[in-house]
């Protein structure tokens, strides 16, 4: 909570159905759980419930039923059939959102006010943009001329984590379908229950069976995916070492792969910005769901002139961010959503102090139970430290200066990765040269972290590669085919 009083106001959960335990969701109908691990609420450590560990041999069975839905039904279905079930199910998930608003923040820690207006809404939007394509794909430039309508690739095996468990389902479960492919998706460990309420939106809008597959678990269920001979493609968000090892595993076989992976955004701010926009871009750029998101703008590059007055700036803004209950509308920042994150977190800040950077955070009391770290600020921070190199995956910010901006350039793209990049500056000529000079799939530019279905999102480097929305977003899950014929006079 921050030093300024005001009344917690935590909204009700009555909407959220939670049970004891949960099976896995294969050729539509849940199984029942067997072996279960406990997902639990991370701003309080209390357990929410149990869900079940995918075997091989369920990954199997769930492969099959997509194989199966694959031939007979959803690879057979019109283009305009599929938008109409894709459109169904935007629709409930926006009649629904209360209720998957309440369920992730319960089981990731982030605030109620981010789910409801970011994670849920922007979901729901990925399915409509995604409907509206199903019937139009041959009108999206990607078939070769003289081509047929783009095919879709069969059975893709999705992997997703943690930190937008429902929005990262709907950018991977929304283009499969729309291009005519079938599903089985992979949450994370720690946040499996969205994808589970999402089955259920599955039945709701009568997707045939087979179709989607949710198969809940760990690694080794990911994995068992990734291995799987009838996966025809893996799209996966996730760290770039899971990454690395996933794209070395297929290498031997014709599996397609897209990647998003980690990042290292610089956000960078000239002298002649607009000091309080930038100064908010700053925030929502790090600690927008506690900094745990891979475009994240954790290296703040300032220009030396200003770096006193943004840095004062930032602090007193700082001071004003409230941390606590996720459950209360108030709350800006809430819980990091596991004890190996926080860990995580906690080694690379330690990390940095001892490389020389100076820490400062703004006085909040933590709640006593579950995983906190506050809104931090690393000032004297060095290319070579590993808070300038190593993603955090936290509320955490790198504070560099540079004078010119080719400084700017070469700091920023001084990094393994390029997923974003933010400029904020009045000058247009410099945001056009800069956003020509950053090697990086996004630079935002007197705004951070904007996002929009019809936007391609994805990164260069270790960043990963594919794009993931818009018309580019399509491509990852379609191959095409020519047609050659050759006329005659009729006979
Ligand atoms: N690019 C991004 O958006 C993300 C980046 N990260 C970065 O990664 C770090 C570690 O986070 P972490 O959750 O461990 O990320 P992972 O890359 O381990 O997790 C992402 C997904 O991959 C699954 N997975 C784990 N191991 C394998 C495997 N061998 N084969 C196939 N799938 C696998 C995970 O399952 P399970 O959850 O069960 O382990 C999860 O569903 C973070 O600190 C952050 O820096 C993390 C999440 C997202
Ligand atoms: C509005 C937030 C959208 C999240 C953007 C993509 C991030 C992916 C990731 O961090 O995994």
């Amino acid at each position: 909570m921050s030093k300024f009083e005001y009344a917690p106001a935590p909204e009700s959960r009555a909407v959220v159905t939670l049970k004891k335990s949960y099976g896995l969701y294969i050729d539509g109908a849940f199984t029942r759980p067997k072996d279960t691990f406990e997902t639990i609420n991370p701003a309080d450590e209390t357990v929410l419930a149990e869900v079940s560990q995918a075997s091989p041999k369920d990954v199997d069975k769930a492969v099959a039923a997509a194989r199966r839905a694959f031939d007979e039904v959803w690879g057979r279905l019109s283009g305009a059939e599929r938008g109409k079930y894709l459109f169904r199910i935007a629709r409930i998930l926006q009649e629904r959102a209360r209720e998957f608003a309440v369920l992730e923040t319960l089981d990731n820690g982030k605030p109620i006010k981010e789910t409801r207006d970011v994670d849920v809404p922007i979901a729901a939007a990925h399915f409509f943009y995604h409907a509206g394509w199903a019937d139009k794909l041959e009108f999206a430039g990607l078939a070769p001329t003289g081509g047929v309508a783009p095919r879709p690739h069969g059975v893709v095996g999705q992997i997703i984590p943690w930190n937008f468990p429902l929005l990262m389902l709907a950018w991977k479960i929304a283009p499969a379908l729309a291009t005519g492919n079938t599903v089985v998706l992979k949450p994370a460990e720690t946040t499996p229950l969205t994808a589970l309420l999402f089955a259920e939106v599955c039945e709701q809008a009568d997707l045939p069976p087979g179709v989607v597959n949710i198969v809940t678990g760990d690694g080794r269920t990911g994995e068992a995916l990734v291995e799987h001979p009838g996966v025809d493609k893996i799209a996966f968000t996730g760290s770039t070492e899971v990454g690395k090892a996933i794209a070395r595993r297929i290498a031997g076989t014709a599996k397609k792969a897209t990647l998003e992976l980690g990042g290292k955004a610089a956000n960078i701010v000239f002298d002649d910005a607009p000091i309080d926009q930038a100064v908010e871009g700053i925030v929502n750029g790090i600690f927008f769901n506690q900094g745990q998101v891979c475009c994240a703008g954790s290296r703040l590059l300032v220009q030396e002139s200003v770096h006193d007055a943004v840095i004062g700036r930032l602090k007193r803004r700082l001071e004003t961010l409230r941390v606590g209950d996720p459950m209360d509308k108030n709350s800006d920042l809430g819980a990091i959503n596991s004890r190996a994150q926080l860990d995580r977190i906690t080694t690379l800040v330690d990390a940095g102090v001892a490389e020389g950077a100076e820490r400062w955070s703004p006085d909040c009391t933590l709640p006593a139970r579950g995983f906190w770290f506050p809104p931090t600020v690393l000032t004297g921070v060095s290319q070579t430290h590993r808070v300038a190199t190593e993603e955090i995956f936290g509320p955490v910010l790198s504070v560099l200066t540079f004078r010119t901006p080719q400084e700017a350039v070469a700091k920023a793209n001084n990094t393994s990765y390029g997923l974003s990049a933010g400029v904020w500056t009045e000058k247009g000529s410099r945001i056009l040269w800069m956003a020509d000079q950053l090697r990086a799939g996004v630079v935002w530019a007197n705004t951070f972290n904007r996002f929009d279905p019809t936007s391609p999102f994805g990164g260069y480097k270790e960043s990963g590669y594919g794009r993931e929305g818009g018309r580019h977003g399509l491509e990852a899950y379609v191959t095409t085919s020519t047609s050659a014929v050759t006329t005659g006079a009729p006979r």
